[in-house]
């Protein structure tokens, strides 16, 4: 079964983006999904060069943000792709069976049709306002993750759902017991200056049985 957090990159350079996955890494992260959006390819490729090499090392899942080709190129464990990305299909015939594809949804009808076309998750939101991103989909708040977990459950969709946008240490025990299987967070460990404290308080709550 898939890690329950996933780190979602940030940085404005190749240094900066590094310096950040191997904070994250070294604080107990063990999924890291590469964003580095807007880049020239140099750039995007030495990153994915030594990111890789770093995941290695910590045994962490390698993912890319967008880029199909770089994730084959650098033997990635997968991709994540979004609503207006490569399609999940395509993607598939790329990358093969064994890569983990991820899928963005912002609605019920999203998720079965990225189901449908073969994703091995769903990255589900925004749960809230963030400035990770631009040209946010509609926010879900707690009544759309809610309601979206209802309906999968009753039409018997099994798939793992990650909740993302916005989230902080607090929301992650209300977000958990809507049934969602995890988080994908940026913002917070970026900026924390206590990652292990944080990275662990994340974990306990992720991984805690009731
Ligand atoms: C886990 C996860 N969920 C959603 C996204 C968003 O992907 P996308 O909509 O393609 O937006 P960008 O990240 O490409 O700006 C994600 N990256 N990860
Ligand atoms: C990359 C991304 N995708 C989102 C979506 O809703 O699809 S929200 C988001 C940003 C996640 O970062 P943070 O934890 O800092 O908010
Ligand atoms: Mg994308």
């Amino acid at each position: 079964m898939y890690n329950k957090l996933q780190y979602i990159s940030q940085g404005e350079s190749v240094e900066e983006q590094l310096y950040n996955i191997h904070q994250a890494l070294d604080n107990g992260c063990d999924w890291i999904q590469m964003r580095f959006k807007y880049q020239k390819p140099k750039k995007t490729f030495a990153l994915a060069e030594a990111v890789k090499f770093l995941c290695e090392e910590y045994l962490a899942n390698f993912i890319i943000n967008d880029d199909v080709d770089l994730a084959k190129q650098f033997a990635a464990d997968g991709v994540h792709l979004g609503l207006s990305d490569m399609g999940v299909a395509d993607a598939r015939t790329i990358l093969g069976k064994t890569k983990i594809i991820g899928a963005t949804a912002n609605t019920f009808e999203d998720i079965i049709r990225q189901v449908n076309n073969g994703c091995d998750y769903i990255g589900l939101g925004p749960f809230q306002h963030t400035k990770t991103k631009n040209n946010l989909s509609p926010i879900l708040g707690l009544e759309g993750y809610q309601s979206i977990i209802t309906k999968l459950n009753d039409q018997q969709v099994e798939i793992p759902i990650y909740a993302i946008g916005g989230i902080t240490l607090e929301n992650v025990d209300d977000l958990m017991a809507t049934g969602i299987h995890g988080i994908a967070v940026s913002g917070i460990i970026t900026k924390s200056d206590q990652k292990n404290k944080l990275i662990t308080e994340l974990n306990e709550k992720l991984y805690v049985t009731i």
